[in-house]
């Protein structure tokens, strides 16, 4: 985070936002998700890997939703770091640490914005010997600048093209609890 915010600017943030999706919105496109991905997935004991930090609260919310076997884990790949634009270079703060050789893995992550972090990390586990990459994510924001490399296989809900936190979503890295998605005033 580069500069320093009190808790009266996060507490107007909070209150000028826009909501995009309340708790019940989005309590329903992870049920759907669910379905979706059991439907796909519940045959072939998957390594099920969550990107921090954003991933962290949808994780949790759709992992208990899956009935079937599967291995946890997290990494965490970060290319905004509190900014509302990202970086070129993606920093890896913490790697992989389930083997996936010849193994189903899926990835969950909070927001597919562009693209890249996605991207990334799809092509490093099959650069670790993973089987089959499938990704999942809450949020896709919908807009024309989405790196053509990359097709999400589950997709909990579309956004319009505004700066969004909650559910894992952070407002200069604060905000990540918001139990709804909210859009900031004027971005
Ligand atoms: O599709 P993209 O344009 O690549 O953006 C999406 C990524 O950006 C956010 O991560 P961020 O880099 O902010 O790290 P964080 O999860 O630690 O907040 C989010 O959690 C996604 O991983
Ligand atoms: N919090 C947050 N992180 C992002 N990473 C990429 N896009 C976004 C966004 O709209 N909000």
């Amino acid at each position: 985070m580069s500069q320093s915010l009190t808790r009266e600017e996060l507490q107007t943030v909070m209150a000028e936002a826009d909501l995009l999706k309340s708790r019940e919105e989005v309590e329903a496109a992870l049920d759907r998700m669910a379905g979706e991905i059991t439907a796909q997935l519940s045959d072939t004991m998957p390594v099920v890997y969550a990107i921090m930090n954003g991933g962290l609260v949808m994780a949790g919310q759709l992992l208990t939703r899956l009935n079937f076997p599967l291995e946890q884990g997290y990494l965490h790949a970060t290319r905004y770091r509190g900014e509302f634009t990202g970086q070129t270079d993606l920093q890896w703060q913490a790697p992989p640490s389930i083997p996936m050789d010849g193994r189903t893995v899926l990835i969950l992550d909070d927001i597919f914005d562009e693209g890249h972090t996605l991207a990334e990390v799809v092509k490093s586990c099959f650069a670790q010997g993973a089987k089959e990459v499938l990704t999942a994510v809450l949020v896709n924001k919908v807009h024309n600048r989405k790196n053509p490399d990359l097709a999400v296989d589950f997709v909990g809900c579309d956004v319009e093209d505004r700066y969004v936190f909650g559910y894992g979503m952070d407002y200069r890295s604060f905000w990540r609890n918001a139990d709804g998605i909210y859009a900031v005033k004027g971005l």
